[in-house]
């Protein structure tokens, strides 16, 4: 039990501290983006709607039971149910990042990507980190609708970017989720720095020998 309360304390303090330091590097922005995790009994800490991820409250954190009912603290995310399907398909999460990071969304604006993997492998640490970004159709922020879609490519993907939103990214832990998701922004950003050069990604043998590494 006094395990449980300091793994819980200190998942506390760290959802503050990695929400403020999105925030603070503008990964996102007003009171968009949520962030979860979860702790080893299967409860959820969860970051409560409508606040800035860059003064949460370590006391005020929603908090869902193992079975995924509300328990405690403010009111949660209107994307509880979203963070709660990416957990049912990857078993070895820890964290969910979800923000509004703009280079991420522009990228999810763009016609005619590929949705199964939105770019390419430019770099070793975007494939190490990320891997494959697939593209969830768009619905409506908090939409069952979208949280469902989350889940059909959360099956393939750590990392999805919701249509005209914004990237989730799921990690072992919330240090790993927060790194991804910085990781995706920065190649959405190179990504849109390159448009109409002539760029030379890595190849899939780079890629795939990365890729193995991390498996
Ligand atoms: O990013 C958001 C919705 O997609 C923010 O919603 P919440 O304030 O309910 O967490
Ligand atoms: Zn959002």
């Amino acid at each position: 039990m006094t395990a449980i309360l300091s793994e819980e304390a200190r998942l506390r303090d760290e959802i503050v501290e990695v929400g403020k330091s999105l925030f603070d590097r503008c990964f996102t922005f007003g009171s968009t983006g949520n962030i979860s995790a979860r702790l080893s009994n299967g409860d959820l800490l969860m970051t409560p709607t409508n606040a800035s991820l860059g003064a949460l409250d370590p006391a005020r954190l929603s908090k869902f039971s193992a079975e995924g009912i509300h328990v405690d603290g403010d009111k949660p995310t209107k994307e509880a149910f979203l963070h709660q399907c990416m957990y049912c398909e990857r078993a070895g999460a820890g964290a969910v990042v979800h923000l509004h990071s703009t280079n991420a969304v522009a990228i999810s604006l763009i016609d005619g990507l590929d949705p199964d993997d939105l770019l390419p492998p430019l770099t070793a640490y975007y494939v190490m980190r990320v891997g494959k970004l697939p593209m969830v159709p768009y619905f409506p922020p908090g939409d069952v609708a979208l949280a469902e879609a989350v889940r059909e490519r959360a099956r393939e993907s750590h990392a999805v970017l919701l249509a005209n939103h914004g990237p989730v990214v799921a990690g072992k832990s919330l240090r790993e989720a927060q790194y991804a998701t910085e990781e995706l922004e920065e190649t959405a950003k190179l990504f849109l720095m390159l448009r109409g050069e002539r760029i030379r990604p890595l190849t899939s043998k780079e890629r795939d020998e990365l890729l193995a590494k991390q498996a």
